[in-house]
């Protein structure tokens, strides 16, 4: 599987199943502002209060053949082995689709994730062990403090003036610097270079 990071905002999200399984899926999936329409007999009250506060669409029936061909991504996530086949097998080949039962049956798999703000570390053991990718997570969380989130800020502001400002010659030796530990936990470091670095915009 080719790991990629997918812009979800504003794109279609069905999700077949209301179970706990589905409720995981779906709270990540709310978070990058996909429109989410769970299509579900019954759905724990998490997902129901959701769709109460308008945040996704909740239709309470069994899935139907037609209900993924407009879905930019699909979960098929219901407790029925043979449902969420038969919905793998619908769908087209351009959708992409998790089969939460069946990998080998679905295009994707969703990992096990950190966030430090930019910084996105996400883990997959291609299917084999949900449970150590979550122990991974888990080493990963401590190997990766807090810190990490406004470093990325600083990394992410200091690239962009280096891009618009410094002239490609320069540039390479400038961005390898810039992740010199030092700057990861010395806030005054990183106020000092990102000064340093507008003058130079100046000279150069
Ligand atoms: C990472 C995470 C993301 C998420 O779901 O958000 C995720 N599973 C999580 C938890 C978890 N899943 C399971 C347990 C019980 C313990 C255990 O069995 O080990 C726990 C633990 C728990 O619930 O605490 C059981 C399980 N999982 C799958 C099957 C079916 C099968 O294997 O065929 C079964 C057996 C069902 C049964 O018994 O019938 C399948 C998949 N689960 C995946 C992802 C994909 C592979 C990821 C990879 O490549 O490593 C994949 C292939 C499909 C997919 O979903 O894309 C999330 C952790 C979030 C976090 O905390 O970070
Ligand atoms: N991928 C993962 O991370 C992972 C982890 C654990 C379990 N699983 C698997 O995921 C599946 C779902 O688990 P769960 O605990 O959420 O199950 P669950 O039984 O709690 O929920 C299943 C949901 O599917 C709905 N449903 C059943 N048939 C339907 C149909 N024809 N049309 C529409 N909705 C239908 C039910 O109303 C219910 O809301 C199981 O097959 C389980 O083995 C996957």
């Amino acid at each position: 599987m080719y790991p990629i990071h997918v812009d979800l905002s504003g794109k279609e999200v069905v999700v077949a199943g209301g179970g706990p399984v589905a409720y995981r899926k779906i709270r990540d999936l709310l978070k990058e502002k996909a429109i989410i329409t769970v299509i579900s007999i019954d759905a724990v009250k998490e997902i129901q209060e959701l769709h109460e506060q308008s945040k996704l669409t909740w239709i309470s029936r069994e899935v139907k053949s037609n209900d993924f061909e407009k879905a930019f991504l699909i979960v098929a996530a219901t407790n029925l082995n043979e449902v969420n086949a038969e919905i793998a097998n619908k769908v087209n080949e351009n959708q992409l689709i998790n089969v939460a039962d069946q990998t080998q049956l679905g295009n994707f798999i969703i990992p096990s994730v950190v966030r430090r703000g930019k910084l996105v570390l996400s883990v997959s053991t291609s299917g084999a062990s949900p449970s150590l990718s979550i122990l991974i997570k888990k080493e990963l969380q401590q190997m990766y403090s807090k810190d990490y989130e406004s470093y990325l800020e600083f990394l992410f502001e200091c690239r962009t003036i280096i891009k618009n400002e410094i002239p490609k010659i320069k540039r390479k030796a400038l961005l390898t610097e810039l992740t010199d530990p030092v700057f990861l936990h010395d806030v005054n470091k990183r106020y000092g270079y990102k000064k340093t670095l507008l003058n130079k915009k100046f000279v150069t």
